[in-house]
C-alpha cells in the first residue's frame, strides 16, 4: 500500500511541516473508572489508566468484557458511574454539556459500522466532522469554510480517497467507508482518536490497510490512538501497549512482549491456540 504521512497540524497550516511533538505528556487519565447499566452489576470496575501523547493502545478481552462501554465512558457518550476522567488537562466528568461538546470536539471516534450517512457523498461525511466547532445553524445549514474544505481534501488525500471525494458513501466498499471514518475523525484535529472495532467488518487485507494508517496516524500526528480489537495477533503487531479487560476490570497492562501465555489465559479464560482457532 502507499504510505502516508500525516501531521497534526492547526487548521490555518494544514499543508506545513508539523512541529516535533513530545511524546510523554499525558492526554488521558482515567481515575477509578467504573459503570453499571442497572445499578446492580458493575461492568466496570476501578479502572485506573493513563495514555500518552502520540500513544498506540490496544483494549483486548472477551465479548462483554466492557471494551466498548469503556471507550464510550471516555468521550462520555456512556456516564460513568463513578470515577474522573482528566483529558488534555481539564476534568471532564465535572463540566457542562457546552463544555464537554468542546472537548468531545477534540476527540475523533471510529465504528465498526462507520456511522456514515449513506445517501450523503465522502466530502459531505468528512466535513460533518467540523460539526462540534459550529454553531447549531451552521451545522444545519452545513456551512464550511475554505479553510475546513481545503482540510477535508488534504486528509482525503492521504487516505488515498480523493478520487472518490463525489461519491455517495453507500458506494464504497466497507475498507473505503472505514477510510471516509478516519478522515471525519480527522478533520476534527483530534488529540485522542477512539477506535470501536474498526476492522471487524473488514477482510484482511482492508484491515491491514486500516490499522496502517491509523499507526501512521498516531506516529506522524502524534495523535493518540486507543482501539477495541479482537484479534489478539493484530494488537501485538501495532500497539505500543496493551489493556487486558476482564469481566470490566483492567487485568493487564504491558507493551505487548509480554503478553505471554498466562496473561492470555488471565485476560480470556483460554490459551493462545485456542483463540487462533477459533
Ligand atoms: N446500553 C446497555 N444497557 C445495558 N447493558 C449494556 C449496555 N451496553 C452494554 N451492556 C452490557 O455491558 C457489558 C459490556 O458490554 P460491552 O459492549 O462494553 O462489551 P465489549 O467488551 O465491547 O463486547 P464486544 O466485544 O462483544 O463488543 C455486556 O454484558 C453488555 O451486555
Amino acid at each position: 500500500m502507499t504510505t502516508i504521512v500525516l501531521e497534526r497540524q492547526p487548521l490555518q497550516s494544514a499543508f506545513t511541516i508539523a512541529p516535533e511533538r513530545e511524546q510523554t505528556n499525558t492526554i488521558l487519565q482515567l481515575t477509578n473508572i467504573a459503570k453499571s447499566y442497572d445499578h446492580k452489576s458493575m461492568v466496570l470496575n476501578d479502572i485506573n489508566l493513563s495514555l500518552q501523547e502520540g500513544e498506540f493502545v490496544s483494549i483486548i478481552g472477551q465479548s462483554g468484557a466492557g471494551k466498548s462501554t469503556l471507550l464510550r465512558c471516555i468521550n462520555r457518550m456512556i456516564e460513568p458511574s463513578n470515577g474522573k476522567i482528566i483529558f488534555d488537562q481539564q476534568d471532564i466528568t465535572s463540566i457542562n454539556k457546552r463544555a464537554m461538546r468542546q472537548q468531545r470536539a477534540k476527540m475523533g471516534m471510529i465504528f465498526q459500522h462507520y456511522n456514515l450517512v449513506s445517501r450523503l457523498t465522502v466530502f459531505e461525511n468528512v466535513l460533518h466532522g467540523r460539526f462540534g466547532y459550529k454553531s447549531t445553524m451552521q451545522g444545519v445549514l452545513s456551512i464550511y469554510t475554505e479553510e475546513e474544505k481545503r482540510l477535508a481534501l488534504s486528509i482525503l488525500e492521504k487516505l488515498d480517497m480523493k478520487d472518490q471525494i463525489y461519491k455517495r458513501c453507500d458506494q464504497l466498499s466497507g475498507g473505503q467507508k472505514q477510510r471516509v471514518g478516519i478522515a471525519r475523525a480527522l478533520v476534527q484535529e483530534p488529540k485522542l482518536l477512539l477506535c470501536d472495532e474498526p476492522i471487524a467488518s473488514l477482510d484482511p487485507n482492508s484491515s491491514k490497510v486500516i490499522m496502517d494508517h491509523l499507526k501512521e496516524i498516531s506516529q506522524s500526528m502524534g495523535i493518540t490512538v486507543l482501539v477495541n480489537l479482537h484479534q489478539v495477533d493484530v494488537a501485538m503487531r501495532y500497539s505500543d501497549r496493551i489493556i487486558g479487560l476482564r469481566k470490566g476490570e483492567k487485568v493487564f497492562d504491558d507493551i505487548p512482549k509480554q503478553l505471554n501465555q498466562l496473561a492470555i489465559r488471565n485476560i480470556y479464560g483460554t490459551s493462545v491456540d485456542e483463540l487462533i482457532t477459533e
